[in-house]
């Protein structure tokens, strides 16, 4: 069971383990692998409009059996269809998930939209009408956040971004600015360095860390599992995924694991920032001013 979790913004809690279901689960039922991930104690879900799987998340919270209290669900805005509103939008998300409220209500991306500031008022309405208790956004370049900012009646409580250490130096402004504004960042693609872009400087230094943390436990430690002790000691959520139930247990284990060395940090830092590897939305590196 996930223990480990985050305050944001607003005082709402934020597990730090997400179950993601957008990459490999894109378009497809979902069902099964939403109840496997509540079954092993995942509490944090994952989704968004454009995954086209709101409905099969609906149904495995409802066959889980858990009580719905005990989960956080996010879901994500992706465009808004001509002659839909932002709150019809929101309100068919809430009808395919079969709930009453979400707990968090992201704005997917900045491209879709044209007006930034107008969309983010429709987000503060629900949160004030209590269906979704947390607001904030996906994607979003410091350009963007300075566009929905002034006037906000609330500083969104998370940012979800694309972030590993392949993309740490060209996010280190963006993250300095969220953290000035007290705004969660919530991971995904953590995993990258691990399998995506395998053979890269980084390789030596996660193979040493987990060596030195398995032989401290006494049981092996993976690479992937020293990138999400990594995020989670900067107090970055992982949203990450998998169809397998021994890969969700090592995603699991890694609430256990202790911090990582300031050493250990600073050369993962030092070391993901030689190259640059960004698998999603790749438009955010077209504008220099992240
Ligand atoms: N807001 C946004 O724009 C975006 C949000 N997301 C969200 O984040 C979630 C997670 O994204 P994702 O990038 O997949 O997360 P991760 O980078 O954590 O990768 C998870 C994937 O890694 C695979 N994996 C893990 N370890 C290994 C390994 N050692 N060797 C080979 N494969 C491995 C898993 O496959 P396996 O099934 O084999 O274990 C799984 O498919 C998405 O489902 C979605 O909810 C994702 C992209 C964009
Ligand atoms: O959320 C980002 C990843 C993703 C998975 N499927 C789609 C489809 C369209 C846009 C983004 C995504």
């Amino acid at each position: 069971m996930v223990r480990l979790s985050f305050t944001l913004n607003d005082g709402n809690k934020f597990p730090w383990l997400a179950f993601g279901t957008g990459t490999a689960l894109y378009n497809k039922e979902a069902k099964d692998a939403v109840i496997q991930a509540i079954k092993h104690g995942v509490t944090h879900l994952d989704g968004a409009q454009v995954y086209g799987n709101e409905e099969s998340i609906g149904d495995a919270i409802v066959e889980s059996g858990v009580d719905r209290s005990t989960l956080f669900v996010t879901t994500k805005l992706w465009t808004v269809p001509a002659g839909q509103t932002v709150r019809e939008s929101f309100e068919e998300s809430l009808r395919k998930l079969k709930l009453d409220y979400v707990d968090l209500f992201l704005i997917h991306s900045p491209q879709n939209h044209q007006d930034l500031k107008s969309v983010w008022k429709e987000l503060e309405a629900f949160k004030k009408e209590g269906k979704a208790k947390s607001i904030g956004v996906s994607n979003f370049r410091i350009v963007d956040l300075e566009a929905i900012l002034p006037g906000a009646e609330f500083v969104p409580a998370v940012n979800q971004i694309e972030y590993h250490p392949y993309v740490f130096k060209a996010t280190k402004p963006l993250l300095d600015f969220l953290k000035k504004h007290n705004i969660t960042v919530a991971s995904y693609g953590g995993l990258t360095p691990a399998f995506r872009f395998k053979d890269g400087p980084l390789d030596p230094v996660l193979k040493k860390i987990a060596k030195r943390l398995g032989e401290s436990r006494g049981k092996p430690v993976t690479e992937g599992q020293v990138l999400q002790v990594w995020l989670r000691q900067q107090g970055v959520v992982a949203v990450s995924t998998t169809s397998k139930a021994e890969r969700l247990q090592e995603y699991l284990d890694v609430e256990t694991l202790p911090d990582l060395t300031t050493e250990e940090i600073e050369e993962i830092n030092a070391e993901g920032s030689k190259v640059h590897h960004r698998v999603f939305m790749k438009w955010i590196d077209d504008d220099a001013k992240l």
